[in-house]
C-alpha cells in the first residue's frame, strides 16, 4: 500500500496524516529541485566565486535530500486558537484542524509553493512545546500527537496526549510509541532521537552557543545523542556564525565515527567535521604505543612548560652589529639595540613564529628611522625591501632561529642534556628518562612516534603558530583525554564553545580523568556548565544492576544510571568448563541471532581473531569490527575487540571471558564496565575463569 493510495480500511485520521506526509515529501522534493535549478548569477562571473556558489548549492541540496526510511515528521502540536497564527492566516484553518493552531514537527522545515509551513523544524523555538509542555505547564498546547511508523517509514499509528483535560499523570516517556522507540531492535548505525528527546536532554540540546557544557552521564543516558543534536540545534540557530567558523565532533575512534555518521545527515546537517583526536593531531605517522606510565607522563600538563622552555631557549643574545648596505650607504644596528627589540617582543606573549616575523619588521622600522633622519625618503616599498634584505634575514635567524614542531620535539626527546635543561625542576630524572624516544632516530621520518607524542608536537606547533579555532567543538568520550590532548582541543575551541561528554566510570586510557573541573581547566573552559544525565535509555535494569557492581571499585561515589525499563531474562551468566567454552559461546551467538537486531560478541582484543575463526568453523558468518569500515552494517553478528566497544551498542551482547578483558590492561575493570553496558535487549556472559571479584 502506498501513502498516496490508502486502502479503504485505513483509519481516516491515519489516511489524512499519510496524505500530509506524502504532500510534505513532494514539497521537499520541489524545494530541492528549486535549489538545484538556481542559475549562478552572472555577476559572480569569476571562477572562484562560481565554485563557492556551486559548492554551497550542492550542500544545500544535500541537506534537503529526502532520506527514504526517515519520516519527515514525527509529531503534531495543536495549540489554542490564535496563539500561533494570526486569525486570518490560512494555516490555522488547515483541513481537519478543528479550529486549533496546528503544526507538524519534523526533522527540517518544509514549506509549500506559497511558503506556508507544512512541517516545522524541531529546532524552531515554538517546537519546544513538543518536548517540554506538561499538563502543569501546557505552553498553550491543547494536545500533542506522536506518530508511529513501520520499517518503511509508513505512518501506521498515532498517540494523542491531552494537555488540558487534567490528564492525571503523563509519564516522562510520554507513552507507548516512545517506549517502542527505546526498545526498538538496533541494527546498523546510530539513529537520531529527535522524535523522543526527553526534557532533561532537550535542556542541554538547546543550550545557547556561548555556553560550554560538560555532561557527566552514565552509559546509555544519551550523551552522544545530546552532543549530535546540540550540533544540529546550534547550526540552526547560529548558521551564519558557525558556517564561517565551523563545527566539529571528536570521537574516540573510526568505528565510533562510522557508527554515528548518519545522525547529522538525517537531521539535514552535512557540513560537520567528524574526526578523532588522533586524526586531528596526526602530523607524523604513529608507529608505537607507549606503556601506560610513559603515556600518562607525556600526557601530563607539565610537558607543556617543558616544551615552552625548550622552544624559547632557542633565542640567542645578539652579538654582532647588523650592517645593511643600500646603495652607497650603510646603516647599522648595534647588539644593544637588537637586544631591546628582541626583549620587547619576547615579553609581549606572542607566538614564537609571529615574534620572528615581527622582529624583521621592527629591524626594518629601526633602520628606516635612521634613513629618514638622514633625509632619505622612505615608503612601504622601502620597508619591505629592508625587511627582506639578506643581512636582515640572517640577523633574525641568528637570534630568533626558525622552529619546526616535529624537529623540536624530536630534538628535545632525543637529547638528554637538552631535555634536562628544559625539564629542570619540572620532571624528575626518572621521568626525563621515561619520555625519551627509543632508538636513535636520525630524523623525524625514522622516529617511532606514539599517539602521546602527537599532542607534544601539537603543543610545539601552537607555540610557534596559533591554530585556527572553530565555532563549536563536541568532544565525546572526553574522560579519556590526557591534559595535553585537552590543551590541543582547547586551543581549537579557544574562540568558541564546546560540548564535553563523558563518564568517569568509563575511563580506560592511562590519563583518564577522575575530575571534570581539572579536565575543563586543561581544556581552557573552567567556567563550563556541568550537567548530569542519569536516566539510562539503552540498558535494561537487570543488566545495569549487574554492571554497576563494578562502580564502587572503579568510580566510588558515582551512581549507576536509573534504567527506564526492566526486562526480565535480559541477563544470563553461563559458567562453562574449558572443554565446552567454545560451544557455549557459539550457542550464545546462535541464540542471540534468533532474535532481531545486531549481535556483538565482545572479548579481549587478543582473543578476537580466535573467536572469529571459531565462529567461521561452525558456519557462523561474522565481521570483525575495526577491519572494515562498514562492519556495523554489513553483518548482524560482529566480533568486537573490547578496546573498540566504547560508545557502541548492540541489540544482544555476548561477553566472552570477562576476566581476560580485565587482565588485558591497567584499567581493565573500567573497560569491562564499558563492555557490559552495550546491550539493548540481552547480555550473555560466558566464562571459564572466575568472574572478576565484584561480579561474583
Ligand atoms: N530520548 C531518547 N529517545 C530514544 N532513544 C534514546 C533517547 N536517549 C537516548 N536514546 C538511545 O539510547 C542509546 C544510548 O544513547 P547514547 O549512545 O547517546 O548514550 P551515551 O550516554 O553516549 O552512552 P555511552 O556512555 O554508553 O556511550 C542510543 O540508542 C540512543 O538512541
Amino acid at each position: 500500500m502506498s501513502a498516496s493510495e490508502p486502502s479503504p480500511a485505513v483509519d481516516p485520521e491515519i489516511r489524512a496524516e499519510r496524505e500530509h506526509l506524502a504532500a510534505s515529501r513532494t514539497a521537499l522534493r520541489r524545494m530541492r529541485d528549486d535549489v538545484l535549478g538556481t542559475e549562478t548569477p552572472a555577476v559572480f562571473g569569476d571562477w572562484v566565486s562560481t565554485q563557492v556558489l556551486q559548492q554551497s548549492r550542492a550542500l544545500r541540496a544535500e541537506a534537503l535530500e529526502d532520506i527514504p526510511d526517515t519520516p519527515l515528521f514525527f509529531g503534531r502540536l495543536d495549540f489554542e486558537p490564535g496563539t500561533v497564527f494570526e486569525d486570518d492566516e490560512e494555516e490555522a484553518e488547515a483541513p481537519g484542524s478543528d479550529g486549533v493552531d496546528r503544526l507538524h514537527i519534523g526533522r527540517r522545515h518544509v514549506h509549500d509553493e506559497h511558503g506556508r509551513a507544512m512541517v516545522l523544524d524541531w529546532r524552531a523555538p515554538i517546537s519546544v512545546a513538543f518536548y517540554r509542555a506538561t499538563p502543569q505547564n501546557p505552553m498553550n498546547l491543547r494536545s500533542r500527537r506522536r506518530y508511529g511508523f513501520d520499517g518503511n517509514a509508513q505512518l501506521t499509528a498515532f498517540e494523542d496526549e491531552s494537555l488540558t483535560d487534567g490528564f492525571p499523570e503523563v509519564s516522562q516517556l510520554g507513552g507507548e510509541l516512545l517506549t517502542a522507540e527505546i526498545e526498538r531492535p538496533r541494527t546498523g548505525p546510530m539513529r537520531d532521537i529527535v522524535a523522543t528527546i526527553q526534557p532533561e536532554q532537550d535542556d542541554l540540546v538547546r543550550a545557547e552557543l556561548a555556553t560550554t557544557l560538560c555532561v557527566q552521564g552514565a552509559p546509555g543516558t544519551g550523551k552522544t545523542a545530546v552532543g549530535l543534536h546540540r550540533i544540529a540545534y546550534l547550526l540552526y540557530t547560529e548558521r551564519k556564525r558557525l558556517g564561517r567558523s565551523g563545527v566539529a565532533i571528536v570521537g574516540p575512534n573510526r568505528s565510533f565515527l562510522s557508527y554515528i555518521r548518519n545522525v547529522l545527515p538525517a537531521l539535514g546537517e552535512v557540513d560537520v567535521t567528524q574526526t578523532t583526536v588522533r586524526e586531528l593531531l596526526e602530523t607524523v605517522p604513529v608507529r608505537r604505543t607507549d606503556d601506560a606510565d610513559t603515556a600518562r607522563l607525556k600526557g601530563d600538563a607539565r610537558m607543556a612548560e617543558v616544551i615552552r622552555r625548550d622552544l624559547w631557549s632557542r633565542l640567542r643574545k645578539p652579538a654582532e652589529t647588523l650592517v645593511v648596505q643600500r646603495g652607497s650607504r650603510r646603516w647599522r644596528l648595534y647588539p644593544d639595540e637588537l637586544t631591546d627589540l628582541l626583549d620587547e617582543l619576547r615579553e609581549r606573549g606572542i607566538s614564537y613564529g609571529s615574534g620572528r616575523d615581527l622582529l624583521a619588521h621592527r629591524i626594518a622600522h629601526a633602520i628606516l628611522s635612521q634613513m629618514e633622519s638622514a633625509g632619505e625618503a622612505c615608503d612601504d616599498r622601502t620597508h619591505d625591501q629592508v625587511r627582506r634584505n639578506r643581512e636582515v634575514r640572517a640577523a633574525v635567524t641568528a637570534v630568533w632561529p626558525k622552529a619546526d614542531p616535529v624537529k623540536l620535539i624530536l630534538g628535545l626527546l632525543t637529547d638528554v642534556d637538552r631535555l634536562a635543561s628544559a625539564a629542570e625542576g619540572i620532571l624528575s630524572p626518572d621521568e626525563q628518562a621515561a619520555v625519551m624516544l627509543p632508538g636513535r632516530p636520525r630524523g623525524p621520518k625514522s622516529a617511532k612516534w606514539s599517539e602521546a607524542d602527537l599532542a607534544l608536537i601539537d603543543e610545539a606547533a601552537a607555540l610557534i603558530q596559533r591554530p585556527e579555532t572553530i565555532g563549536h567543538l563536541v568532544v565525546d568520550e572526553a574522560h579519556d583525554l590526557s591534559p595535553m590532548q585537552c590543551r590541543a582541543l582547547g586551543r581549537r575551541a579557544a574562540g568558541g564553545s564546546a560540548t564535553v561528554l563523558g563518564d568517569i566510570a568509563q575511563g580506560t586510557s592511562p590519563s583518564a580523568t577522575g575530575d571534570w573541573p581539572a579536565l575543563l581547566h586543561h581544556l581552557g573552559k573552567p567556567d563550563a556548565r556541568l550537567a548530569i544525565l542519569d536516566r539510562g535509555y539503552r540498558v535494561p535494569a537487570q543488566i545495569i544492576d549487574f554492571a554497576a557492581r563494578l562502580l564502587p571499585a572503579i568510580a566510588p561515589g558515582l551512581g549507576a544510571p536509573v534504567a527506564v525499563r526492566r526486562s526480565p531474562g535480559s541477563l544470563r551468566v553461563s559458567p562453562a568448563a574449558a572443554a565446552s567454552y567454545a560451544n557455549t559461546v557459539v550457542d550464545a551467538c546462535r541464540t542471540a541471532l534468533k532474535g532481531e537486531g545486531s549481535v556483538g560478541l565482545i572479548a579481549a582484543d587478543a582473543d578476537i581473531t580466535d573467536l572469529h575463526r571459531m565462529l567461521a568453523a561452525t558456519g557462523l558468518d561474522a565481521d570483525v569490527l575495526g577491519e572494515t569500515d562498514d562492519a556495523l552494517v554489513a553483518n548482524r553478528l560482529v566480533c568486537v575487540p573490547a578496546s573498540l566497544a566504547k560508545g557502541l551498542e548492540f541489540d544482544a551482547v555476548i561477553t566472552a571471558e570477562p576476566s581476560r578483558i580485565v587482565a588485558a590492561e591497567p584499567r581493565g575493570l573500567h573497560r569491562l564496565y564499558v563492555v557490559l553496558t552495550r546491550a539493548v535487549s540481552a547480555l550473555h556472559v560466558v566464562h571459564t575463569d572466575p568472574l572478576p571479584e565484584p561480579l561474583r
